[in-house]
């Protein structure tokens, strides 16, 4: 299924002055001196295509900096006369829409934390009717992805065409070195039902320490995402947000260095052919897998009628035990990951509960 969402490219609208896109600039605006001083450095490096700072700041507990407020609009505005970069800014309700837009910044964000709300989606819809800004949506904090199609289409049903969504990971309670779990199936659902849809990465908020950043941020290029949100700071060690998963402009700009930049596709003659020949393989090798699929279902079917007959329970805990033991042990030997084998057979067994449960019930009901 593809979704309709009247989308323009990303290079219609976004000036990328240096590929990747990377998208730069504070957690939070903290003081004139310090967006300024980060502005310049980001534009020295010649590698930041638009200067990001948070102004208003949602928080988890009442009493922590909330941000700097309108004031940092001018401040991003003094950065933007300065170094030429466009300037993005959060927004979370009606009232920091108009005075964005009155600002003039040129790029509005969605924080996941809002994408989550559909009321609050559709405040800023509504205050961003009749404008034409550029306007990005994070994923909502919980892995939710009709949330954040949802997000996406109440702000293209307000007339926004120049739409991207931001990849910043999902809220967990599992505890893992990232500060929010990466979930990369659902970036590529969503890249899959809307492949108009540029969709950066922000590996600041899913690593939670700049440690892990270049990898995460490799990976989103490796997925084909569009571009990158990372944040940085002057001085890290004294943010007054997020001070852990900052970077200086230095350590940003060697990042970018380091990123291996793959196209989506080759048009080399020789790669085309060679690709063709290995696909005709894997499609070869799908058929077989799925005829097999059909083959061992139908003995599912006749080993649910036979438990029906003989008044046999559906669930057979030792057997599905002895099957997981066996075709995990199997698939280590052919080179294949546990935690991958386990989940294609749980996906197969709770596929043969279904049909077997579906033959008990027809004739419970037709003995009626
Ligand atoms: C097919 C059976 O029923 C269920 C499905 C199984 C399977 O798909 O392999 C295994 C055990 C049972 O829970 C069976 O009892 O063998």
């Amino acid at each position: 299924m593809k979704l309709n969402l009247n989308i323009q490219p990303l290079s219609s609208w976004m000036n990328v002055t240096h590929q990747p896109l990377v998208i730069s600039g504070p957690c939070s605006a903290e003081t004139e001196e310090q967006l300024l001083a980060t502005a310049r450095l980001l534009k020295a490096t010649g590698k930041v295509s638009v200067l990001r700072a948070g102004i208003w700041k949602p928080r988890t507990r009442p009493g922590e900096f909330e941000g700097i407020g309108s004031i940092g609009l001018e401040w991003l505005n003094k950065a933007k006369a300065e170094t030429g970069l466009p300037i993005a800014v959060e927004v979370a309700n009606a009232k920091h829409v108009k005075e964005a837009l009155a600002a003039g910044v040129d790029i509005l964000w969605i924080g996941a934390r809002s994408t989550v709300n559909p009321f609050t989606v559709q405040e800023i819809a509504d205050a961003l009717e009749g404008h034409d800004v550029p306007v990005m949506v994070k994923n909502p904090i919980n892995p939710d992805l009709s949330l954040w199609i949802g997000a996406l289409e109440r702000i293209n049903r307000a007339g926004i065409t120049k739409l991207a969504a931001i990849h910043r990971g999902f809220s967990s309670f599992e505890k893992t070195a990232f500060r929010n779990q990466p979930m990369w199936d659902l970036a590529i659902s969503l890249k899959t039902l809307l492949p108009q849809l540029p969709i950066l990465n922000d590996p600041s908020h899913i690593c939670g320490s700049r440690e892990l950043i270049p990898f995460i941020a490799q990976k989103a290029l490796d997925l084909d995402m569009q571009g990158l949100m990372i944040e940085a700071h002057i001085d890290p060690s004294v943010a007054w947000t997020d001070a852990a998963q900052q970077v200086t402009p230095a350590a940003l700009s060697e990042m970018i260095d380091g990123f291996v930049l793959r196209k989506a596709e080759s048009k080399n003659p020789d790669f085309v052919d060679k690709l063709a020949v290995m696909r005709e393989k894997i499609d070869q090798i799908d058929d077989q897998i799925f005829q097999k699929l059909g083959e061992r279902m139908k003995i599912v079917e006749q080993i649910g009628e036979y438990k029906r007959d003989n008044d046999v329970t559906i669930l057979q805990v030792s057997r599905w035990d002895e099957i997981l033991q066996k075709r995990t042990a199997y698939g280590s030997v052919l080179k294949l990951e546990k935690d991958f084998t386990e989940k294609v057979l749980e996906l197969i067994h709770s596929e043969s509960i279904r049909k077997q449960t579906a033959i008990m019930n027809a004739t419970k009901a037709e003995l009626g």
